[in-house]
Order: C-alpha cells, then structure tokens, then sequence
C-alpha cells in the first residue's frame, strides 16, 4: 500500500511581522473527506502552498507520502492540486490548457478528455477560459488536479462561486474520491461547506491549529448537558434557573439554553416559580455553533505581530 498521508509537522510561515502559521502538525489520512476549515486569514492556503513547495516553510516541514513534494520526479502522479482557478490564461482554451499541463508532466494526451469528462466540462472543452464561469474555472482547476489520476488531493476552497447544483456536484465528487481511497484535504472559510462532506476536520485560527477531530466528536462534546427552553418570560425563567446554579444564555426571542441542571430539575424549577413554557429539550448544537465558538478569538483577518503575541 503507498503511504497517501499529508503530513505538517511543527510548520511555520512568517510574512513580516505577521505570523502566518503557527507551529501546526496534522496529518491527513487516505480514504475520507477531511476539511481545512478556519475564518479567513486562518493560514490554510499558505499552508497548502507549503505542502506542495510553492512557499518555503521558516520552520519544520510539510510530507507528502511521507516525502518533500520537492523529491518527486513526477509530483502529479502523487498530488494533484487546485489553489487558484483564476491562474489561468483567459485566452487559452480550456482543452490546452489542460494540455500543456499534461504534457509538462508525462501524461498521455487521451487523459485530457477523460478528466474533462470527469467534471463535466466535456462539451466546453474547445471553449475559450475567458468565458468561463467561476463555477466553470473550479470544475477546469480540478480536471487539472486529476490528470495524473494522484491519490492525494489539495483543493483549496474548490466550493468558492458554485452554484447550488455545483455545490451538490462537488460534495458527492470529493466522497467518491475519498470512498476510491484517495486522500482528500479541502479547505473552506466556511463550516456549512464542508459539514456534510467532511469526515473529519481540521480547524486553525491565526495559524494554530484549534481541533483535530471528527465531525461526530466534535458535536458530541459540545453539545454537552445543554437544555433547550422555549417560554415567553425569558427574564423570570433565566432568574429562576440562575439561583438554581445554572449558566443561561439568551439564544432566540423566546429560548434560552440552559447548562448544569438536569431535564426534570429545569422543569420543577420553572413549574414552582409558575413561569409558563411551551417546549424544553435537550439542545444539540450544529457544527457551524461550536466552529463559530471555537473562532469567535481568531477572527481577525491578519494575525496580530508577534511582539503583541509575547504580551498577550
Ligand atoms: N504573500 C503574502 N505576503 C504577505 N502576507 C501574506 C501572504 N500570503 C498570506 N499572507 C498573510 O498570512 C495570513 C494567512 O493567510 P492565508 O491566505 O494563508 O489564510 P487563509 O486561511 O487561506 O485565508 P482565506 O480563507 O482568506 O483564503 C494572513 O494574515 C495573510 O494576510
């Protein structure tokens, strides 16, 4: 079996005063979907620009199957990528284009039509780029990612302008890839992108990495003892639980969530106090709750300088 892991391993990445990566290690596993997910100016694309050697790493090193990008003789056969769909020339036709990169890399000409087809691009495929939609150009950078038919795959925000039938495409494309036992890194800004297409995930905030975690483990230990009350006297039922010992926190315009008390002790609690309530269940929060949680500290665009960091 070749080895199909991406690894990080203690990489960093500084622009200035800015320090774009933070001492991240991760490895990504063959045969799931795992996301890359964390607000913009995270570090995902430096991250993948690192692991495939178009940006030089100031601290330790990205593997890819368990070797430096650098030391493959015909990298596409190993790592296919997208990063930029924008990349290419307006001019050129998408068919050539995808040429020119086949023939740069050793690949028989027959698989550019295989790899158009894969995408669906078939029928615009002697069309000019210049006329593309995005959604278009995204389907064209990954028929460029698969022309060495690789069994790894980085493919930064490949979501980015697709419509909603694009969108569907492209979760069911990224499964069947990782269900044929490829390794599939894809990044997004966005948790709703990825959350049911990613097996497992990746969260970084200011270039640290926040989670390394399934998506189930990561509900599961989030969603806690938390309760869910519905009621139209929000102030009397947070007064009455917070006595109690509980942690209330305001979360519609008529409920609010409730933590450290048991289901049946919420309900004694507000039924001696006569405080009405039409509903109370246990609150399971959705993905996007607990990423927007967890990176609520690291949403600032640029990391700050890390002078700052030392004083923090
Ligand atoms: N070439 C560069 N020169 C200077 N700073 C850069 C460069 N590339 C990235 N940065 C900075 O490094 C940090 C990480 O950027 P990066 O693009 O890797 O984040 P990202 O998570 O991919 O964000 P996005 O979701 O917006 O693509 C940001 O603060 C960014 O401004």
């Amino acid at each position: 079996m070749p080895n199909l892991t991406i690894e990080a391993r203690e990489l960093v990445k500084r622009y200035g005063s800015t320090l774009a990566v933070d001492r991240l290690s991760f490895t990504v596993e063959a045969g799931r979907v795992t996301g890359f997910v964390g607000p913009n100016g995270a570090g995902k694309s430096t991250t993948m620009r690192m692991m495939l050697a178009l940006d030089r790493p100031d601290g330790g090193e990205a593997l890819i199957g368990g070797r430096p990008y650098t030391s493959y003789r015909e990298p596409a056969r190993t790592v296919g990528a997208l990063l930029d769909p924008e990349a290419v020339h307006p001019g050129r036709r998408a068919c050539d284009h995808l040429l020119w990169m086949a023939q740069y890399n050793g690949i028989p000409r027959k698989r550019v039509d295989e790899v158009l087809q894969i995408v669906g691009l078939e029928s615009v495929g002697r069309k000019r780029v210049g006329g593309f939609s995005l959604g278009m150009r995204q389907r064209l950078g990954i028929a460029g990612a698969l022309l060495g038919d690789p069994g790894i795959l980085i493919l930064d925000e490949p979501v980015n302008g697709l419509d909603p039938e694009g969108i569907q495409w492209i979760r069911g494309f990224l499964k069947q890839l990782a269900a044929e036992g490829r390794t599939v890194l894809v990044s997004s800004h966005l948790m709703s992108e990825l959350q049911d297409t990613a097996d497992h995930l990746i969260i970084l905030g200011r270039g640290r990495l926040l989670a390394d975690t399934t998506v189930k483990e990561l509900l599961d230990q989030t969603s806690g003892d938390q309760i869910e009350v519905r009621t139209t006297e929000r102030s009397r039922t947070i007064d009455a639980l917070s006595l109690a010992g509980a942690t209330v926190a305001v979360t519609g315009p008529e409920t609010v969530t409730v933590t450290g008390l048991t289901t049946e002790r919420v309900v004694s609690l507000l039924s001696a106090a006569s405080i009405p309530f039409t509903g109370i269940g246990q609150h399971r929060a959705s993905l996007e709750d607990v990423y927007m949680a967890m990176t609520r500290e690291h949403t600032t665009f640029a990391a700050a300088p890390e002078d700052e960091r030392a004083l923090a």
